[in-house]
């Protein structure tokens, strides 16, 4: 091989040694959730040293330099900023919160926390590991947790559930807020939507608030909006299927509400759609 070639394929290389150990930036992530990092930097108030933070975080001395290393990879990773003064050495680093950090503070209403650890979970990480046994299956279903789809398992596991319901909600507050300043044109002259798989309305709410004269219908599965109650006169919750019926409306909403189901059993749901046309 001659050495042109050996170097383009260490770049190649490179590239799938990155793919290899991509998890590793997802259990940094993780890692720096469980022990409050974010939260701890950022109401420091000002950069934060390593020292500072093991103390804060009460990590033994003997354990600092592990602390150093993953507050290295989550800086290389946009969380922190790693300001060094004149002559320090790379020990001696603080670090500032940077906007991605916001969105590992618990206390923000935008946060990613509850997506993150849903995201890192068995329920949605197992399904992966035998994805090559499973394509070998004769059957149409999807790849699965113990057999079962991620909305089965919400209803069975309250804490599967939870991380689900925190997750899209707190998406869909910040997603609301851009949707009602900058998209209102498109909600002009409706009298009613039905947001579908709408979980616990966080998106309708902020609808309904900023645009009165529109009814707002949640609709999603009966195990997440039984027992819930309307806020506001112009918002209402729906159970039910969305691959039997959903209710009529002027127009439908739908965000990140589709699963592996869509492909199988949407032949209902299209003409439903297609009838509110
Ligand atoms: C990823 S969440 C998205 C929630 C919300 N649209 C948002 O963006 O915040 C998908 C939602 O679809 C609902 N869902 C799943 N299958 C459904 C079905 N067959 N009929 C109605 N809702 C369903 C789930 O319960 C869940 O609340």
């Amino acid at each position: 091989m001659d050495s042109d070639t050996a170097v383009q394929l260490l770049k190649a290389q490179q590239q799938v040694w990155d793919h290899s150990f991509a998890y590793v930036k997802t259990m940094a992530v993780q890692f720096a959730i469980e022990l409050d990092i974010p939260s701890v930097v950022q109401s420091h108030g000002k950069p934060i040293t390593i020292g500072e933070l093991a103390a804060a975080l009460k990590i033994a001395p003997a354990r600092a330099p592990f602390l150093g290393r993953l507050m290295r990879m989550l800086a290389h990773l946009g969380y922190f900023v790693e300001n060094f003064k004149d002559g320090d050495d790379e020990t001696a680093a603080s670090y500032s919160p940077t906007e991605m950090c916001g969105f590992l503070v618990n206390d923000n209403p935008f946060n990613t926390v509850s997506w993150l650890l849903l995201a890192n979970d068995p329920v949605l990480v197992d399904p992966w590991r035998s994805l090559s046994a499973w394509i070998r299956q004769p059957t149409t279903g999807g790849a699965a947790h113990n057999g079962k789809k991620l909305y089965e398992v919400c209803g069975e596991d309250p804490r599967v559930g939870k991380l689900l319901g925190e997750g899209t909600g707190r998406d869909s507050w910040l997603f609301s807020k851009a949707l009602v300043a900058k998209c209102g044109s498109h909600f002009q002259g409706l009298k009613s939507i039905v947001d579908v798989g709408g979980n616990t309305g966080t998106t309708s709410k902020a609808v309904a608030e900023a645009f009165p004269e529109i009814h707002c219908t949640v609709f999603d599965l009966a195990q997440v909006v039984s027992a819930l109650e309307p806020t506001q006169p112009n918002l209402s919750y729906v159970a039910g299927d969305m691959f039997q019926k959903i209710p009529p409306a002027d127009a439908v909403f739908l965000k990140v509400s589709f699963s592996e189901s869509y492909h199988t059993q949407s032949s209902h749901f299209r003409e439903d759609c297609e009838m509110l046309n």
